[in-house]
């Protein structure tokens, strides 16, 4: 049909024969123009022209040399000389396969995004930029050449030197060739120029990491819980299709020993495994696991430099590395063969990207395992309620691992009325009920954990004569007190301050500092059990590359009998001698104007909870609150994922919200609050008379000032639509934003199924 419309556009004066068959190549830019430009490939390119590949192409009027990725090369009818040719091919890998090519597209279609964006999201910077290669010449003797040589008239060194290099098992390079025969550069040059030798440039990588050496461990023997599951799983992985489980495993059912079985089945049918975890899951013990069963491993972690991850991705992408680990982005690791994709910890919001492309790596997964015919399993003891509802729509298989590994008892968990407790317990963060159990933890030689969601040493500084608050000029945000450097700090933009001394207000010398952070919860644990040993693990703390293995280590080794720290402590740690967790204070999260603030609260103390208890001493589990009769905190306390999930769903029903409905969340900012306001307003304005069109129910929420209302100095303000037909809500999305004439000063972002409500 295509050919058809071409002829029929064809201007008058070309006749049909004019038509040529060409190679003609697709070419997407990072920047600059959304839509794909054809480009001709010139005969002398067509075996390197492929399609994955960058090309430099010229653009424009003054046809500057740009760089574009080739995502199509394919045979055209076109009129002769109506597109430009490439200039050169700039790989000479291809960095996408076509899945990864159609994973790209898909990408920009659904997350309302640049096509070029996402590709440059897809192939890691370092691989782009060829971090730890180096192009090297390389010499070698032609056959008819080497079969002349005998007869062949050249004066001694030019003769030696071709000589050994016709003898020589591999090319050389120059340098490595005047070694050899013991001469200068002077006589390699003149055979190059008579063309006696042949020259190829190729680039090759100095770089090489060794991997860490573990000692090998057996595969454990599975309890039946994990031996069904298992079943399940490897169910798909012979059928060869594409199947979604959903292991519902309890905290410490020892799901990681079920994807550790499962990869092994993968890889020895020849397969690669990409396993996601979360960036703070990649501690010691993951890695440990993982390396003591699979000799051949790549873990991709933030800390790597480019030469490194350079390497990681080459090694990937010529089907030599059988299992891949890492966070969010390892869902674009170049495995040639895919056989199974894990996401531990589905529920975790670090999968999804909170910049442009804001993809979820669940729904990448997803979209990857269905196109590679490859089962995807996703874990979790507390899935995402979109997860959850898949399940009960028939869309994903349900296993539930409901036990913990050798039949020890999940722990006891038990509120703390803050409410009746207060008063009793005096100032301080640590009620009495919970002092009372950690010192009973040391007299017994246990080990605990103390969570509190809030870094720093106090959360607000308030005057008490004039009510004044200390805020962030730029954002207006009540500043934390840091102790360590006495600064008061904005925990959105980094401004910082000297702590003040007096009210800034009136003078008043008084000033006081409220609320608890980590830093003074370790300082009151320091002050009331001294002389044992406290750790705390936060943003602060973990900032040096390490840090998280060197505490982490300094715990499991008992050196520290106390761990404080944020959400960074709540998941995944596996301490059998941890018999207390103590939850400072349950609600932080709670009334966050967030439709998931239940559902974080849940997770996290469910995820807490399961910290302790993991050996033969048992543990239990105090949760501070002032809401002991909220929905998310009860179901928590009960490990009942699934009174949890009862109550909440239908709430989210109701309100159209996910997962029963598709979301789409608008941002727009400026430093005056009128423009971004009004810029929301005309597009809700626009949506609805678009869906009318569309025939399309939507919902709209606002527009309204964001929970965080000012960032750096620009008011924020957001627009939420819903949506049950959610191809049809981008399309409408999308057909807005194309027409949306946005204000000079006004940025503004699209946000598809939006985790970030602030
Ligand atoms: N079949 C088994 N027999 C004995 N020990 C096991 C078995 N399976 C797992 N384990 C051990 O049980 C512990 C808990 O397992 P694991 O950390 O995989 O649990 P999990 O389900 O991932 O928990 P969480 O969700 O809390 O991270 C680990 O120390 C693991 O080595
Ligand atoms: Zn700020």
């Amino acid at each position: 049909m295509k050919q058809q419309d071409l002829f029929n556009t064809a201007p008058a004066q070309w006749e049909v024969d004019d038509l040529v068959s060409h190679v003609v190549a697709k070419i997407v830019f990072s920047t600059g123009p959304q839509k794909p430009f054809d480009y001709l490939v010139p005969e002398p390119l067509v075996a390197e022209a492929i399609a994955g590949r960058r090309m430099r192409v010229p653009f424009g009027r003054g046809d500057r040399l740009v760089q574009g990725y080739c995502v199509e090369v394919a045979a055209k009818q076109i009129v002769p000389g109506k597109l430009k040719s490439i200039y050169e091919v700039v790989d000479d890998v291809t960095l996408l396969s076509r899945t990864m090519l159609d994973l790209t597209h898909w990408m920009a279609d659904y997350y309302l995004c640049p096509w070029g964006q996402v590709l440059d999201a897809v192939v890691p910077a370092a691989v782009r930029g060829n971090a730890g290669t180096r192009e090297v010449t390389l010499l070698s003797v032609p056959r008819e050449t080497a079969m002349q040589l005998a007869t062949l008239k050249l004066p001694a060194k030019q003769h030696a030197a071709l000589s050994i290099l016709a003898g020589a098992s591999r090319p050389m390079t120059p340098p490595e060739l005047a070694n050899a025969a013991g001469c200068t550069q002077a006589p390699i040059m003149a055979l190059r120029k008579k063309k006696l030798v042949q020259v190829e440039i190729r680039r090759i990588s100095f770089a090489h990491f060794d991997d860490e050496p573990a000692e090998a461990e057996p595969p454990k023997e599975l309890n039946p819980d994990q031996t069904a599951a298992l079943r399940t799983i490897l169910n798909a992985v012979e059928e060869e299709r594409h199947q979604s489980v959903l292991l519902h495993g309890v905290t410490g059912s020892g799901k990681t020993e079920v994807y550790l079985q499962a990869i092994q089945k993968v890889v020895a049918a020849g397969k690669q495994a990409i396993v996601l975890v979360p960036e703070i899951s990649l501690t010691p013990q993951t890695k440990h696991r993982f390396r003591a069963r699979f000799s051949q491993i790549a873990l991709l972690h933030s800390h790597m430099n480019d030469v490194e991850r350079h390497w990681q991705w080459k090694r990937i992408a010529s089907g030599h590395i059988p299992v891949v680990v890492g966070a969010r982005s390892a869902i674009f690791a170049p495995t040639p063969r895919l056989g199974m994709i894990i996401l531990d910890e589905e529920h975790e919001s670090s999968f999804k990207q909170d910049t442009s492309p804001r993809y979820h790596a669940r729904d990448v997964a997803a979209w990857r395992a269905a196109h590679e015919h490859a089962p995807l399993i996703l874990g979790s003891a507390t899935p995402s309620l979109e997860s959850w509802r898949q399940t009960q729509a028939g869309e994903m298989t349900l296993v539930s691992m409901p036990r913990r590994v050798n039949d020890y008892p999940l722990p006891d968990v038990k509120t703390i009325d803050l409410r009746i407790d207060r008063k009793s317990q005096g100032r301080g963060a640590i009620s009495r009920q919970l002092y009372q159990a950690i010192k009973r933890t040391i007299e017994e030689d246990g080990q605990m954990i103390l969570l509190l969601n809030r870094r720093g040493y106090a959360t607000h500084i308030q005057c008490p004569a004039c009510g004044e608050k200390v805020v962030c000029p730029e954002c207006e945000i009540p500043l934390t007190h840091h102790l360590a450097d006495n600064v008061a700090i904005c925990h959105y933009c980094d401004y910082r301050r000297p702590a003040p001394k007096s009210c800034p207000a009136c003078d008043y010398t008084g000033i006081h500092f409220f609320g608890y952070g980590t830093q003074k919860l370790e300082a009151e644990v320091k002050a009331r059990f001294p002389g044992v040993e406290c750790l705390r693990m936060d943003s602060d703390t973990m900032k040096k590359p390490g840090s998280h293995e060197a505490a982490l280590d300094r715990f499991r080794r008992g050196d520290a009998k106390i761990l404080v720290g944020t959400q960074m402590i709540a998941k995944g740690l596996d301490f059998p001698n941890v018999t207390l967790v103590g939850v400072i204070n349950a609600d932080t999260a709670l009334h966050f104007p967030d439709v998931r603030a239940g559902e974080r609260t849940f997770q996290l103390i469910t995820q807490v909870a399961g910290r302790t208890g993991r050996g033969h001493k048992g543990g239990q589990v105090l949760v501070q609150t002032l809401s002991p009769d909220h929905p998310a905190i009860e179901a928590a306390t009960r490990h009942d994922y699934s009174l949890f999930a009862e109550r909440e769903l239908p709430f989210r029903e109701k309100f159209h919200f996910s997962p029963f409905a598709k979301m789409v969340r608008l941002v727009a900012r400026a430093e005056v609050a009128s423009a971004p306001e009004a810029m929301l307003e005309e597009f809700a304005k626009q949506m609805v008379k678009v869906a009318e069109d569309l025939d399309l129910a939507i919902f709209l929420q606002g527009p309204a000032a964001a929970p965080i209302e000012k960032l750096r100095g620009q008011y924020r303000f957001h627009l939420l639509i819903k949506s049950h037909d959610g191809e049809k809500l981008r399309e409408a999305v999308k057909l807005v934003a194309a027409k949306t004439k946005t204000p000079d000063d006004v940025i503004w972002t699209i946000d598809v199924d939006p985790v970030d409500m602030m």
